[in-house]
Protein backbone atom coordinates (compact mmCIF):
# COMPACT_ATOMS: atom_id res chain seq x y z
CA UNK A 1 0.00 0.00 0.00
CA UNK A 2 1.53 3.39 -0.87
CA UNK A 3 0.79 6.00 2.10
CA UNK A 4 -1.48 8.56 2.42
CA UNK A 5 0.35 12.60 2.41
CA UNK A 6 -0.23 15.00 5.19
CA UNK A 7 -2.25 17.86 3.66
CA UNK A 8 -0.45 19.89 6.89
CA UNK A 9 2.74 19.42 5.74
CA UNK A 10 2.58 18.52 1.47
CA UNK A 11 -0.27 20.62 0.26
CA UNK A 12 -0.63 24.29 -0.16
CA UNK A 13 -4.33 25.81 -1.00
CA UNK A 14 -4.74 28.56 -3.37
CA UNK A 15 -7.85 30.32 -3.71
CA UNK A 16 -7.60 30.63 -7.58
CA UNK A 17 -5.32 30.04 -10.64
CA UNK A 18 -3.66 33.68 -10.55
CA UNK A 19 -3.27 33.21 -6.69
CA UNK A 20 -1.68 29.90 -7.29
CA UNK A 21 0.80 31.27 -9.91
CA UNK A 22 2.21 33.98 -7.90
CA UNK A 23 2.97 31.20 -4.92
CA UNK A 24 4.34 29.56 -7.61
CA UNK A 25 6.49 31.89 -9.53
CA UNK A 26 7.97 33.50 -5.82
CA UNK A 27 8.64 29.45 -4.82
CA UNK A 28 10.34 28.46 -8.00
CA UNK A 29 12.57 31.84 -7.67
CA UNK A 30 13.58 30.87 -4.07
CA UNK A 31 14.59 27.48 -4.82
CA UNK A 32 16.57 29.16 -7.76
CA UNK A 33 18.46 31.37 -6.06
CA UNK A 34 19.34 29.00 -3.13
CA UNK A 35 20.49 26.30 -5.95
CA UNK A 36 23.03 29.17 -7.90
CA UNK A 37 24.09 29.65 -4.43
CA UNK A 38 25.28 26.56 -3.89
CA UNK A 39 26.33 25.20 -7.13
CA UNK A 40 25.85 27.76 -9.72
CA UNK A 41 23.10 25.87 -11.86
CA UNK A 42 19.08 25.45 -10.88
CA UNK A 43 18.42 21.89 -12.94
CA UNK A 44 14.55 22.13 -13.30
CA UNK A 45 12.47 19.40 -15.33
CA UNK A 46 9.12 20.65 -16.33
CA UNK A 47 5.79 18.12 -17.38
CA UNK A 48 3.92 19.40 -20.27
CA UNK A 49 -0.36 20.14 -20.03
CA UNK A 50 -1.74 22.40 -17.85
CA UNK A 51 1.72 22.59 -15.47
CA UNK A 52 2.82 24.73 -18.01
CA UNK A 53 -0.13 27.81 -17.91
CA UNK A 54 0.77 28.01 -14.31
CA UNK A 55 4.00 29.16 -14.89
CA UNK A 56 3.01 32.73 -16.28
CA UNK A 57 4.03 34.63 -13.61
CA UNK A 58 7.57 33.74 -13.28
CA UNK A 59 8.09 34.93 -16.61
CA UNK A 60 6.52 38.44 -15.90
CA UNK A 61 7.50 41.47 -13.54
CA UNK A 62 8.42 41.88 -11.22
CA UNK A 63 9.70 37.86 -10.46
CA UNK A 64 11.21 37.47 -13.92
CA UNK A 65 13.59 40.15 -13.81
CA UNK A 66 15.02 38.38 -9.94
CA UNK A 67 16.24 35.22 -11.52
CA UNK A 68 19.75 34.35 -13.17
CA UNK A 69 18.09 32.73 -16.38
CA UNK A 70 21.52 32.06 -17.75
CA UNK A 71 22.12 29.50 -14.95
CA UNK A 72 18.85 26.93 -15.75
CA UNK A 73 19.26 24.04 -17.09
CA UNK A 74 15.68 22.57 -18.45
CA UNK A 75 14.74 18.97 -18.92
CA UNK A 76 11.01 17.28 -19.48
CA UNK A 77 9.83 14.68 -17.28
CA UNK A 78 7.98 12.97 -20.17
CA UNK A 79 7.47 14.22 -23.82
CA UNK A 80 4.82 12.42 -26.48
CA UNK A 81 7.36 11.27 -29.44
CA UNK A 82 6.50 13.38 -31.80
CA UNK A 83 8.39 16.28 -34.13
CA UNK A 84 8.82 19.37 -31.96
CA UNK A 85 5.94 21.13 -33.97
CA UNK A 86 3.16 18.85 -33.48
CA UNK A 87 0.72 20.11 -31.16
CA UNK A 88 0.71 17.59 -29.24
CA UNK A 89 4.85 18.59 -27.77
CA UNK A 90 4.80 19.03 -24.86
CA UNK A 91 8.24 21.26 -25.76
CA UNK A 92 6.44 23.33 -28.11
CA UNK A 93 4.02 24.05 -25.25
CA UNK A 94 6.21 25.08 -22.90
CA UNK A 95 8.41 27.00 -25.63
CA UNK A 96 5.30 28.72 -26.43
CA UNK A 97 4.16 29.58 -23.11
CA UNK A 98 7.26 30.09 -21.10
CA UNK A 99 10.19 29.45 -22.58
CA UNK A 100 10.06 32.00 -25.62
CA UNK A 101 9.85 34.83 -22.56
CA UNK A 102 12.43 34.25 -20.74
CA UNK A 103 16.19 34.03 -21.56
CA UNK A 104 17.72 30.73 -20.85
CA UNK A 105 20.05 29.72 -23.33
CA UNK A 106 19.23 27.81 -26.21
CA UNK A 107 21.74 25.33 -24.99
CA UNK A 108 20.73 24.66 -21.72
CA UNK A 109 17.09 23.40 -22.56
CA UNK A 110 17.87 19.60 -23.09
CA UNK A 111 14.60 18.59 -26.00
CA UNK A 112 14.28 15.00 -26.85
CA UNK A 113 15.58 13.90 -30.22
CA UNK A 114 12.26 14.54 -32.14
CA UNK A 115 14.02 12.56 -35.28
CA UNK A 116 13.98 9.02 -33.30
CA UNK A 117 11.51 6.64 -32.21
CA UNK A 118 9.97 6.32 -28.26
CA UNK A 119 12.71 3.53 -27.26
CA UNK A 120 15.80 5.09 -29.28
CA UNK A 121 14.55 8.88 -28.01
CA UNK A 122 14.60 7.04 -24.80
CA UNK A 123 18.24 6.03 -24.69
CA UNK A 124 19.07 9.20 -25.92
CA UNK A 125 17.35 11.08 -23.48
CA UNK A 126 18.90 8.83 -20.88
CA UNK A 127 22.50 9.34 -22.00
CA UNK A 128 21.87 13.13 -21.94
CA UNK A 129 21.18 12.63 -18.49
CA UNK A 130 23.90 10.90 -17.89
CA UNK A 131 26.43 13.73 -19.75
CA UNK A 132 24.76 16.17 -17.85
CA UNK A 133 25.94 14.35 -14.20
CA UNK A 134 29.28 13.93 -15.96
CA UNK A 135 29.53 17.40 -16.84
CA UNK A 136 28.98 18.70 -13.01
CA UNK A 137 25.56 20.54 -14.09
CA UNK A 138 23.47 17.73 -12.25
CA UNK A 139 24.03 16.33 -8.81
CA UNK A 140 23.75 12.93 -7.84
CA UNK A 141 21.96 11.07 -5.07
CA UNK A 142 22.88 8.91 -2.74
CA UNK A 143 21.56 5.96 -4.51
CA UNK A 144 23.39 7.34 -7.82
CA UNK A 145 20.43 8.76 -9.74
CA UNK A 146 20.13 11.75 -11.38
CA UNK A 147 18.79 13.91 -8.26
CA UNK A 148 17.49 17.14 -9.92
CA UNK A 149 16.70 20.99 -8.18
CA UNK A 150 13.59 20.86 -8.85
CA UNK A 151 10.66 18.69 -10.82
CA UNK A 152 7.81 19.91 -11.85
CA UNK A 153 4.57 17.74 -12.00
CA UNK A 154 1.04 17.94 -13.25
CA UNK A 155 -1.74 15.10 -12.63
CA UNK A 156 -4.50 13.72 -15.14
CA UNK A 157 -7.56 13.75 -13.65
CA UNK A 158 -6.43 9.47 -13.62
CA UNK A 159 -4.16 10.09 -11.08
CA UNK A 160 -0.94 9.99 -13.48
CA UNK A 161 1.87 11.92 -13.82
CA UNK A 162 4.35 12.41 -16.53
CA UNK A 163 3.49 9.36 -18.60
CA UNK A 164 3.19 7.12 -15.51
CA UNK A 165 -0.45 5.61 -15.94
CA UNK A 166 -2.40 3.55 -12.60
CA UNK A 167 -1.58 -0.06 -12.82
CA UNK A 168 0.58 0.52 -15.76
CA UNK A 169 3.95 -2.10 -15.06
CA UNK A 170 6.10 1.09 -16.21
CA UNK A 171 5.34 1.95 -12.53
CA UNK A 172 7.52 -0.75 -11.57
CA UNK A 173 10.92 0.28 -13.28
CA UNK A 174 13.56 0.57 -11.01
CA UNK A 175 16.26 0.16 -12.80
CA UNK A 176 16.38 2.13 -16.07
CA UNK A 177 15.99 6.72 -15.64
CA UNK A 178 13.97 6.78 -18.36
CA UNK A 179 11.86 4.52 -20.51
CA UNK A 180 9.87 4.33 -23.47
CA UNK A 181 5.63 3.57 -23.42
CA UNK A 182 4.14 2.63 -26.72
CA UNK A 183 0.64 2.07 -24.97
CA UNK A 184 -0.13 5.42 -23.73
CA UNK A 185 -3.62 5.32 -22.55
CA UNK A 186 -3.93 9.13 -22.85
CA UNK A 187 -2.97 9.70 -26.75
CA UNK A 188 -0.65 10.29 -28.21
CA UNK A 189 0.69 6.88 -27.59
CA UNK A 190 4.07 6.78 -28.07
CA UNK A 191 6.22 8.50 -24.94
CA UNK A 192 8.98 8.74 -23.27
CA UNK A 193 9.28 9.27 -19.33
CA UNK A 194 11.08 9.26 -16.14
CA UNK A 195 10.33 6.78 -14.26
CA UNK A 196 9.44 6.61 -10.03
CA UNK A 197 13.05 6.10 -8.77
CA UNK A 198 14.33 9.32 -10.44
CA UNK A 199 11.21 11.61 -9.74
CA UNK A 200 12.08 10.76 -6.39
CA UNK A 201 15.41 11.32 -5.79
CA UNK A 202 14.69 14.98 -6.69
CA UNK A 203 15.46 17.77 -4.14
CA UNK A 204 12.39 19.46 -5.09
CA UNK A 205 9.08 17.96 -6.26
CA UNK A 206 6.19 20.16 -6.83
CA UNK A 207 2.56 19.18 -8.40
CA UNK A 208 0.30 21.67 -9.51
CA UNK A 209 -3.22 20.85 -9.89
CA UNK A 210 -5.99 22.85 -10.71
CA UNK A 211 -9.62 22.84 -11.50
CA UNK A 212 -12.11 20.25 -10.51
CA UNK A 213 -11.25 17.64 -12.99
CA UNK A 214 -8.50 16.93 -10.30
CA UNK A 215 -10.24 17.43 -7.22
CA UNK A 216 -11.17 13.38 -6.64
CA UNK A 217 -7.79 12.45 -6.96
CA UNK A 218 -6.52 15.50 -5.33
CA UNK A 219 -8.74 14.15 -2.00
CA UNK A 220 -7.80 9.80 -2.84
CA UNK A 221 -3.92 11.06 -2.61
CA UNK A 222 -4.68 13.06 0.49
CA UNK A 223 -7.40 10.48 1.96
CA UNK A 224 -6.95 7.28 1.26
CA UNK A 225 -4.17 4.50 1.82
CA UNK A 226 -4.25 2.67 -1.29
CA UNK A 227 -2.73 -0.59 -3.18
CA UNK A 228 1.08 1.01 -4.88
CA UNK A 229 0.58 1.46 -8.68
CA UNK A 230 -3.23 2.61 -8.02
CA UNK A 231 -2.52 5.64 -7.95
CA UNK A 232 0.83 7.43 -9.31
CA UNK A 233 0.76 10.09 -7.85
CA UNK A 234 0.66 9.15 -4.66
CA UNK A 235 3.68 7.24 -4.98
CA UNK A 236 5.49 10.48 -5.36
CA UNK A 237 7.57 11.40 -1.94
CA UNK A 238 11.07 12.30 -2.53
CA UNK A 239 13.45 9.82 -0.16
CA UNK A 240 15.44 12.72 1.00
CA UNK A 241 13.76 15.98 -0.54
CA UNK A 242 11.06 18.27 -0.25
CA UNK A 243 7.01 17.86 -1.79
CA UNK A 244 4.78 20.30 -2.07
CA UNK A 245 1.36 20.52 -3.96
CA UNK A 246 0.04 23.39 -5.27
CA UNK A 247 -3.37 23.62 -5.78
CA UNK A 248 -6.79 26.04 -6.42
CA UNK A 249 -9.53 26.01 -4.30
CA UNK A 250 -11.51 23.74 -7.12
CA UNK A 251 -8.91 20.98 -6.96
CA UNK A 252 -8.41 21.45 -2.97
CA UNK A 253 -12.00 20.41 -1.92
CA UNK A 254 -12.00 19.82 1.41
CA UNK A 255 -8.75 20.94 1.94
CA UNK A 256 -9.29 24.60 0.49
CA UNK A 257 -11.89 25.11 3.63
O1 LIG B 1 -0.15 13.65 -20.78
C1 LIG B 1 0.24 14.33 -19.85
O2 LIG B 1 -0.61 14.61 -18.84
C2 LIG B 1 -0.16 15.07 -17.56
C3 LIG B 1 -1.31 15.80 -16.92
O3 LIG B 1 -1.75 16.83 -17.79
P1 LIG B 1 -2.87 17.88 -17.36
O4 LIG B 1 -3.08 18.73 -18.58
O5 LIG B 1 -4.10 17.09 -16.97
O6 LIG B 1 -2.33 18.67 -16.21
C4 LIG B 1 1.10 15.91 -17.69
O7 LIG B 1 1.59 16.23 -16.41
C5 LIG B 1 2.13 15.13 -18.50
O8 LIG B 1 3.37 15.80 -18.56
C6 LIG B 1 1.58 14.94 -19.88
O9 LIG B 1 2.44 14.27 -20.76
Amino acid sequence: MAPKLDPSLHLKAFDDGGKLAEGLADHISKLSAASIERKGAFTVVLSGGSLVSALTKLAQAPVVDQIDWSRWHVFWVDERAVRKDDPDSSYKLAHDLFLSKVTIPVSQVYSINDALDADAAADDYQALIAHSIQTGILDTSQQGLPRFDLILLGMGPDGHIASLFPNHPLIQERQRWVCSITDSPKPPPQRITMTLPVINAAANVVFVASGASKAEMVARVFGEELPAGELPAQMILPLDGNLVWYVDRAAAGQYGR
